[in-house]
């Protein structure tokens, strides 16, 4: 019998980048989800395919000691997204103590890929815990998560942080800081997105700001500013304030810009949606092209972005309160 788990994306209200250096961040799960359904073989081979990876998707299929696989689409996307599939049923296998076990892979996903909206930790949290269902293993949540955040750290070679994972895994908003995770009792924000249509490297983005900051101690004063601002958020955010919310999110992305992540295209979203009337604008996730969020209730920022040339797409995103969950 197949078993599919499903798991959402994220939009950040405060804190990326930093938070791999210890400092807290808020992500906040949306109702945009990624879909993995896994099939037990009764070989060691891994067979994975994934529908929304290209326009025309497609098929890998290799052994335990790998292989040469015959595919039909560039290599580099295939190495990029086979880093997490590979390492999330190698988490899977461990936690089921069976080495050798092979599977059929399937993975669908509504969340755009390497746009700042954590598709690869929702394919990773879904992946995992359809594998381990599959093997008959039933881990709960936070188990998902801390099983997860390893392949996160393994392929974004050794700096990633729990933050994207943690709140995939348990949906809702979460507050993250260092391996100290919590789930947090938030409003249903009015969150608006705005999506370049451009994909980046999470990886590459996070070792740009290590490398900033190992060379400039205001780098680090900045990463330290961004801490700063979460902890004041948290409190806008527990009392439900949206409009110092939003000053603290343009802040932030002010904070992101000088940390050499955001881009032209991204700063024009930002200030498109500053214009329409939203709270407050910045960029989502690790930044470089993809995704901006935006706080507006009413339907001006939503509009203003679909009108924006740097824009791809606009759309609005609730808060998805339900994190990893079987289909
Ligand atoms: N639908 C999918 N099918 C297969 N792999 C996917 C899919 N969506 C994401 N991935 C994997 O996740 C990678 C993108 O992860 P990356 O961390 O760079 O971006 P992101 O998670 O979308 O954004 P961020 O980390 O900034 O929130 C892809 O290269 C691929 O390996
Ligand atoms: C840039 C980053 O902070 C968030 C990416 O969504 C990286 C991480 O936390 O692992
Ligand atoms: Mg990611």
């Amino acid at each position: 019998m197949p078993t599919t788990s499903s798991a959402p994306g994220k939009v950040y209200l405060f804190g990326e980048h930093a938070v791999v250096y210890g400092e807290p961040a808020v992500p906040c799960a949306i109702e945009r989800r990624a879909s993995v359904t896994v099939r037990e073989r009764d070989d060691d081979r891994l067979r994975v395919s994934a529908d929304d990876l290209t326009l025309d998707g497609f098929t890998v299929e290799y052994g335990v000691d790998g292989g040469s696989p015959d595919v039909d689409v560039p290599t580099p996307l295939i190495e990029a997204a086979m880093g997490y599939v590979d390492a999330s049923v190698a988490a899977a296998r461990d936690a089921a103590g069976r080495p050798q076990a092979g599977f059929d892979v399937e993975i669908e996903s509504d969340i755009p890929l390497g746009a700042g909206l954590g598709s690869s930790a929702a394919v990773v949290v879904a992946a995992v815990d359809a594998a381990t269902r599959e093997l008959g293993v039933e881990l709960a949540p936070e188990e998902v998560a801390e099983y997860a955040y390893e392949v996160e750290y393994e392929v974004q070679e050794g700096e990633a942080s729990r933050a994207d994972t943690f709140c995939s895994a348990m949906g809702g908003a979460v507050r993250v800081e260092g391996d100290a995770c919590e789930t947090l009792d938030a409003p249903d924000l009015p969150f608006v997105v705005g999506y370049d249509g451009a994909s980046h490297d999470t990886g590459a983005l996070v070792a740009g700001v290590r490398a900033l900051k190992d060379e400039y101690d205001f780098a680090e004063d900045t990463v330290e500013a961004i801490g700063d601002l979460v902890r004041q958020g948290e409190d806008a955010l527990a009392e439900g304030d949206v409009a110092e919310l939003g000053r603290l999110m343009d802040f932030n992305h002010g904070l992101l810009s000088a940390l050499g992540v955001s881009a032209r295209s991204l700063d024009e979203m930002v200030w498109a949606a500053r214009d329409a009337g939203a709270s407050g604008a910045k960029l989502t996730g690790a930044g470089g092209g993809g995704c901006i969020v935006a706080l507006d209730a009413g339907d001006s920022t939503e509009t203003a972005l679909s009108l924006t040339p740097t824009c791809a797409e606009a759309f609005r995103a609730s808060l998805a309160h339900e994190g990893v969950r079987a289909e």
